[in-house]
């Protein structure tokens, strides 16, 4: 690819090639090169969406040469004569690696990563971080520039002083840190300017072009503010500085609205500037290194594929908790509450991708058309499988806690849950009848995101009489501790040595930290460079997005109608006691209060 280093541990394009859907991949005939020596390899196949509303291109969405996944240009448009009944046929190979971005003449591209909202706290804390950890492992492209956009006053120095502040270095490559964050932070700049103002962003257009310097431009926007200006910022972007030769793209965070009208009412606006290819709606939590791997330790150890069905499990349990409050984002959080939150996108993208049925390839489009049928085979959620609660002071060891209302932005009367348990159900022949129960909460006990998948009980076990009365707790478990201190285990059943016969629970335990030495990435690296990459796989699909909201709105709608009043507990305890009920009424323990974990 024309900006990787072998250094980047990403390397995402050895993965093998995968033929997609057939009617939507094209293979097409490999023709010579006049300008250079054929090329090694001579099959080509150029993915292409759907046509473009607004003119008469086609998009390609992905490439593929022979056995290696190309870097993808996919905002690169064909004319509508190369495509003739869905074939692109008529693409030589110049083009397509012309397309690809491969083309020794183009190497020289640039991208310009543009944070609009620099000034807030997810940009501090997440984004300029993950820019300088990509940088710092190779894997931003040789020309690459950082602008932060926003209406706060700063000079570029100011920013380089504020984004500093945040940056920090992998354990094993201290050496060089402070040398690298230096030339990292030369090629930060800042631009101040309204989010509604297409005058302001020509401005930062001028700006870009000049550090831009004539090379193919690619431009990257991350909307790191509020969702009320999404569309007033796409707008200006789109018309005043989306690249002339490159591709745009635009990163978009949560919320994607707060119900199916509003979610709808954003793509459509969205819609009007954007492609759909260009929008990267980003779920940090696709992003996280268990999440990812989910899918590895599924379909490439036969041991666990066989079992990943209604016939070995009994319930799955998807369950986020954090011992903090809400401090400093009560605002937002008082319009949306944890099930908007956490449970509608993060935790449910865990279940989609948790239960999906094998994809056709790696492909995007191909893992996001499972998900996205897992998500229509869904129940909608009732309000009987749902509690929720909100959390009240509390004062232990002579420290007082606060109560989610006693934050000044929120409403004393406010009925905003802050944790929400669920048992939701897939209605597909393979997940049939098994509980997935999620818990989300804010001011818990302790701070954890995991999965856990709790197996039937062995028909008749010969060692029934060794575990007592209470079968349930001999049954295996699979862990999947996506944070903190990640791992996976199994729990299972074993024998205590000696001469007598006694059974013990253990752990096969694949402990992160005991295993690698290399620190594990943030989220926000993985999907900033995906996005830089055109890699979609990560990210939320409009449709993925309708059917989220689908399974959720009716239950907020009553929940919020009805003023269902939430259960309160207090600041730091294990949430209320209705998720117990809840969960029993389906006769599962939550595993993450058992004794043993
Ligand atoms: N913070 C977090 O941990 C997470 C945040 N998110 C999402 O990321 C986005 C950014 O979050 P975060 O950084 O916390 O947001 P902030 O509230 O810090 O806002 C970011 C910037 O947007 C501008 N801004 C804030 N409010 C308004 C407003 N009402 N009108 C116009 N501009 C405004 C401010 O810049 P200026 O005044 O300089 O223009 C501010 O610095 C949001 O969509 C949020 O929901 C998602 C997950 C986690
Ligand atoms: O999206 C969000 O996520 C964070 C938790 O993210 P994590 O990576 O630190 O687990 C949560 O605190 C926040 O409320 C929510 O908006």
């Amino acid at each position: 690819m024309a900006f990787s280093s072998p250094k980047c541990p990403s390397s995402r394009f050895a993965l093998p090639p995968s033929p997609g859907p057939r009617s939507r991949r094209v293979a097409a005939a490999a023709y010579p090169s006049p300008s250079r020596a054929p090329l090694p390899r001579r099959f080509f196949s150029t993915r292409i969406s759907s046509q473009s509303p607004r003119n008469r291109h086609w998009r390609v969405v992905s490439m593929h040469e022979g056995a290696a996944t190309m870097p993808v240009s996919p905002e690169k448009e064909i004319d509508l004569k190369k495509v003739e009944n869905g074939v692109a046929s008529a693409i030589s190979a110049e083009e397509h690696r012309d397309l690809a971005g491969l083309n020794t003449s183009k190497k020289d591209s640039t991208v310009s990563i543009t944070v609009v909202g620099a000034s807030g706290d997810l940009a501090k804390k997440k984004i300029f971080p993950a820019l300088f950890a990509l940088y710092y492992e190779d894997c931003l492209p040789e020309h690459f520039t950082v602008f932060g956009y926003a209406r706060s006053k700063m000079t570029d120095a100011e920013l380089r002083n504020m984004v500093s502040r945040t940056l920090t270095c992998r354990i094993d490559k201290r050496e060089n840190c402070s040398e690298k964050m230096d030339q990292f932070l030369r090629r930060c700049f800042y631009h101040s300017g309204q989010y509604d103002s297409e005058e302001n962003f020509a401005e930062l257009d001028k700006k870009l072009k000049e550090h831009e310097a004539g090379r193919l431009s690619n431009r990257l926007f991350y909307l790191s503010i509020p969702p009320n200006i999404f569309i007033d910022v796409v707008k200006c972007a789109s018309k005043s500085a989306s690249s002339a030769n490159g591709w745009t793209r635009v990163i978009v965070e949560k919320p994607f609205g707060r119900d199916s009208e509003s979610s709808a009412a954003l793509t459509r606006g969205l819609k009007e500037y954007l492609v759909e290819e260009q929008i990267f709606r980003i779920d940090h939590y696709l992003g996280k290194e268990l999440v990812e791997n989910l899918s590895v330790l599924r379909f490439s150890n036969l041991v666990f594929e066989p079992l990943w069905s209604r016939q070995y499990i009994r319930n799955v349990q998807l369950i986020f908790s954090e011992d903090f409050g809400t401090e400093g984002r009560g605002g937002y959080f008082d319009n949306y509450g944890i099930i908007r939150d956490i449970m509608q996108n993060h935790l449910l993208q865990i279940l989609a991708l948790f239960a999906m049925e094998t994809p056709v390839s790696l492909d995007a489009e191909d893992i996001r058309n499972e998900k996205v049928k897992v998500l229509r085979s869904m129940r909608p959620l009732q309000l009987e499988n749902v509690v929720i609660g909100q959390y009240k002071s509390h004062t232990k060891g002579g420290v007082t806690y606060p109560a989610y209302t006693d934050d000044k932005t929120v409403p004393k009367d406010s009925l905003t849950p802050t944790f929400a348990a669920a048992a939701l159900f897939i209605d597909n022949a393979r997940w049939d009848g098994v509980p997935f129960l999620m818990k989300a909460g804010k001011a818990l006990h302790t701070k954890r995101a995991e999965i856990r998948v709790q197996f039937r009980h062995v028909p008749g076990n010969l060692y029934k009489r060794s575990f007592g009365t209470d079968l349930d707790r001999a049954t295996n478990e699979l862990v999947i501790r996506v944070q903190p201190d990640e791992a996976i285990y199994l729990k299972i059943n074993n024998k205590i040595p000696g001469l007598g016969m006694r059974l013990d629970r253990s752990n096969l335990n694949l402990h992160y930290a005991a295993r690698y030495s290399k620190e594990i990435p943030d989220a926000y690296e993985r999907l900033l460079l995906d996005a830089i990459e055109g890699e979609r796989r990560l990210f939320i699909r409009s449709d993925e997005l309708d059917a989220a909201w689908a399974l959720f709105t009716p239950l907020l709608k009553e929940l919020e109608e009805k003023k269902i009043v939430p259960e309160l507990y207090p600041y730091g305890s294990r949430g209320p006691v209705g998720a117990h009920y809840l969960a029993s009424k389906y006769n599962v323990r939550w595993g993450d209060l058992s004794c043993e974990h």
